[in-house]
């Protein structure tokens, strides 16, 4: 629609469209008790994502007194493999995705994700649960290399441009994600039912919502 202000919509993909902390909590804890640590809470997984699959067993093995490197990087790799095979075991889109993005395209607005997930992974998860139709592109953590996943501008830019450019604003959950899309100069709207490592209406985000059906009101009074 002509009155629509924006031409892209990107999107976080862990805890602001899919609800993933299930598989995710899992594939953590795998590894986890191969390392002969406590397996964790899967609600409490929820704490640990954001900044993409290491930072998460990271933070779960520090919080049991660590590991040498080593043994870090073995359990690491053990754990992407196992969630490479169960990604989409227990995962699914929160209430209202998929109606929420059929209405954008259906307005002719063009659709990314720009996660902090393996892009292989994201893209996986999102044939899994039929939804990678209706994405224009999927940047994940590791599509443009070290140092340039969220909260770099770079991702967000990225996808920009590989929707073929306009205006465009970012939708997530972390403060990564609000810290990106500040760092890109685009209008970031936070949601309140994902994993947040902040309050979300202290992340400094244009505007913020409660669930996935309340975003396109909240894009148009942008
Ligand atoms: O897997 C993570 O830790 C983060 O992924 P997200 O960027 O889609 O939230
Ligand atoms: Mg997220």
């Amino acid at each position: 629609m002509a009155d629509f202000q924006f031409d892209i919509v990107a999107f976080d993909l862990d805890g602001t469209l899919l609800e993933t902390h299930r598989d995710l909590g899992t594939a953590v804890n795998h590894a986890l008790t191969l390392g002969g640590f406590l397996a964790v809470p899967i609600e409490s997984a929820t704490d640990l994502i954001g900044g993409g699959a290491k930072i998460m067993l990271r933070r779960a093995i520090d919080d049991q007194g660590g590991c040498e490197d080593g043994r870090f990087r073995e359990l690491y790799k053990a754990m992407l493999a196992y969630y490479g095979k169960h990604f989409a075991d227990h995962t699914q889109p929160f209430p209202g995705a998929v109606d929420m993005l059929d209405t954008l395209r259906g307005r002719g607005v063009r659709l990314a994700v720009v996660t902090n997930k393996f892009e292989e992974f994201a893209r996986g998860v999102l044939k899994a649960l039929d939804m990678h139709d209706r994405f224009d592109c999927v940047i994940g953590g590791d599509t443009l290399g070290k140092g340039r996943a969220k909260p770099a501008p770079d991702p967000i830019w990225e996808a920009r441009e590989r929707c073929g450019g306009g205006r465009i604003a970012f939708v997530g959950d972390s403060s990564y994600d609000v810290r990106a899309g500040r760092a890109a100069g685009v209008p970031t709207i936070a949601v309140t039912f994902g994993y947040h490592d902040l309050h979300p209406h202290e992340m400094g985000a244009d505007a913020v919502i409660d669930s996935l059906p309340e975003l396109i009101p909240a894009l148009e009074s942008l």
